[in-house]
């Protein structure tokens, strides 16, 4: 064996003993994973998501994965030609936008990531918040039309896919006890789920490294935050955009239990395994 092959093993087989022990702290807790629609840029990129996520539930972690899909609605509604508008980052769904969202998000992203799941080896089963009342809804506003705030989650076939070693993948759509669908923002649904379930982290994959002092310097980096710094930065309107729903997002679960969230560039190859299977991190840390 040469010298070069001889040392990238030693460095491999370093990485892997580095690993170990995050490996054993997550094996057999929840970790919910919000993929949004932004770090979807293009298909190698997304299976080489589902192949770390695969690699997660090999080592024993249940994951429960959460899309969003705004650029592939954003794409739906142009063909459809149809107009888009967001009030407060939140879309505007009138009845017929409903059907296109539902089938976007609840048909071609969802299947498309368990499809990429499976083809990574990994045991996945997608559905959307409708399915088993998942996700129990109400109209947020007659001015946004059909978007939904969550009103309570029904972990029930959460926990019974995950217990049966399936990683269940949910498409943001919420359902009211009359069957009425709602549009609802996917970093929301996560945080509730991850909440709901006291995972053991929640972590957000999107397109920047994390939280930034400034959205414009990718240096800017804020490593750790805790709850009280997150509301100050959204009162004084560093955070602007879609960052706003997700840092409510994770406050909000906070208050209902959850410990540790984290905002990471899902478009960095391996992000996921960087932050949770090393001593430095990756992206921006936020803890209770
Ligand atoms: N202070 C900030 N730090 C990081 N991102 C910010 C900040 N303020 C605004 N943003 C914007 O938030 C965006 C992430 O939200 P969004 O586009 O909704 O992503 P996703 O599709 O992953 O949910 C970033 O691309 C960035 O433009
Ligand atoms: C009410 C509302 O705005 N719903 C979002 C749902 C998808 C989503 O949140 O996707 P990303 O995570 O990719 O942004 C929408 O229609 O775009």
């Amino acid at each position: 064996m040469s010298d070069l092959v001889d040392q990238a093993s030693q460095k491999q087989a370093a990485l892997l003993l580095e690993a170990l022990p995050y490996m054993q702290k997550y094996a057999g807790r929840t970790i919910v994973v919000k993929y949004g629609g932004n770090a979807m840029t293009d298909d190698q990129l997304k299976l080489s998501v589902m192949r770390d996520l695969s690699l997660l539930q090999t080592v024993g972690i249940k994951i429960v994965l959460v899309h969003g899909g705004g650029p592939a609605i954003n794409r739906a509604m142009e063909q459809a030609n149809r107009e888009t508008h967001f009030i407060d980052g939140l879309r505007y769904t009138d009845e017929a936008d409903l059907q296109l969202i539902n089938a976007v998000l609840s048909g071609e992203v969802n299947k498309s990531l368990v499809a990429g799941l499976i083809k990574s080896g990994a045991k996945a089963v997608g559905f959307s918040g409708v399915d088993g009342s998942l996700i129990q809804a109400k109209q947020r506003s007659a001015k946004l039309g059909y978007v939904g705030d969550v009103m309570k989650i029904n972990p029930d076939l959460l926990t019974l896919t995950l217990d049966q070693g399936y990683m269940p993948v949910i498409a943001s759509i919420g359902v009211d006890s009359d069957g009425q669908l709602y549009n609802i923002n996917a970093d929301t649904a996560a945080a509730e789920i991850a909440a709901a379930l006291g995972a053991q982290s929640f972590v957000l994959m999107t397109n920047v490294r994390g939280i930034l002092q400034d959205p414009t310097d990718p240096d800017s980096l804020y490593r750790e935050l805790a709850v009280p710094e997150l509301q100050a930065l959204i009162a004084s309107e560093t955070i602007q955009g879609g960052m706003i729903p997700k840092l409510k997002a994770i406050i909000q679960a906070m208050r209902a239990g959850l410990h540790q969230a984290v905002i990471l560039d899902g478009r960095v190859p391996h992000a996921l395994l960087l932050e949770l299977f090393s001593d430095r991190g990756y992206g921006s840390l936020i803890s209770d």
